[in-house]
């Protein structure tokens, strides 16, 4: 049977959950086949070629990293614009990474999945680094936090969804989408994203941005990377995590993170441009630990 794999990931947390629950899947069936396609890069395509070139998958395994409590613009504008047919009446086994507090992304990736037909089953959820915001001082007591958090039931669900698909036996689905929470979600993602980012001189003309933007909404003018609409831009922070030379910044976000995760428990940090919120909040944080480690 051939599965496709679907996965928003931004800095690569989302992507290596997918490949550990690929590798657990192959272990349980051999017979299994997959797909990956990463959700960022065939949005960028889609904008030029508009297709979904898909072989017709038996099912899907579908993952995302939580943005603002909910599952990011992009990944829902993927599956809004996706021809159903692709997806009505197949098992789907969802899954997230998010660095703080996961909110309502499965239950909203689930609903988006429900609402185009298909039957989506568990949802592996994982505490992954947080990509977004910067702790520096509690980045140790973090990571043990990090590694901790596995879904525990990771394996049962990876069982469940292998005996399920041999089955042919999908379960009856009943949840609603549930449009307020949907156009709350989005308006809270908007609001954050809107103008916020900004070309230094230092930018190189690489290209990185241009290739990785979802929205395709960058491009090379004078060998310089310019943003032509930014009312379009969905806030992904790809252009911002992924320039070699840190050309590209939030202007208004100072505690946006530019770390990564290296999967051996170790992390490349590249702290950001520091400001006096930022170093207020730093005081703070370091204040509350030091009275809780006092107490
Ligand atoms: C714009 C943005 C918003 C985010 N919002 C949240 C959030 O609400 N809760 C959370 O726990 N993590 C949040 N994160 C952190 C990521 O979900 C987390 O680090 C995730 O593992 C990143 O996955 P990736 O490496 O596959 O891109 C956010 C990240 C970004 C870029």
């Amino acid at each position: 049977m051939k599965i496709g794999v679907l996965i928003g990931s931004i800095t690569g947390n989302t992507e290596h959950l997918g490949n550990q629950i690929i590798k657990k899947l192959q272990d349980l069936d051999g017979t299994l086949k997959f797909d990956t396609l990463m959700i960022n890069q065939e949005m960028n395509k889609m904008n030029t070629t508009e297709q979904y070139e898909y072989p017709n998958y038996d099912a899907y395994v579908v993952g995302t990293y939580t943005d603002f409590l909910s599952i990011p613009i992009l990944v829902r504008q993927y599956f809004e614009k996706m021809p159903p047919t692709h997806i009505k009446n197949k098992l789907v086994l969802t899954f997230s990474t998010h660095g703080f507090t996961t909110g309502h992304t499965g239950q909203a990736l689930q609903q988006l999945l429900i609402s185009m037909g298909a039957k989506p089953i568990s949802h592996i959820v994982t505490k992954y680094p947080d990509n977004y915001v910067h702790l520096p001082f509690i980045l140790p007591l973090y990571l043990k936090k990090v590694q901790k958090n596995s879904d525990p039931e990771f394996d049962s669900k990876c069982i469940q969804f292998v005996n399920t698909l041999k089955s042919g036996k999908f379960p009856e689905i009943t949840t609603k989408y549930n449009s307020k929470n949907v156009s709350k979600d989005v308006q809270r993602q908007k609001k954050q994203v809107k103008d916020h980012f900004i070309v230094q001189d230092s930018c190189v003309g690489c290209g990185t941005c241009v290739e990785n933007c979802p929205s395709a909404i960058i491009s090379l003018k004078d060998g310089k990377a310019v943003f032509t609409e930014q009312d379009k831009c969905v806030g992904c922070y790809a252009c911002f995590q992924k320039c070699p030379v840190n050309a590209v910044v939030d202007e208004k976000k100072t505690l946006v993170n530019k770390l990564q995760y290296k999967y051996d428990n170790s992390y490349i940090v590249e702290k950001p441009k520091s400001n006096f919120m930022f170093k207020a909040i730093i005081f703070v944080t370091f204040m509350m630990l030091t009275v809780m480690l006092l107490k």
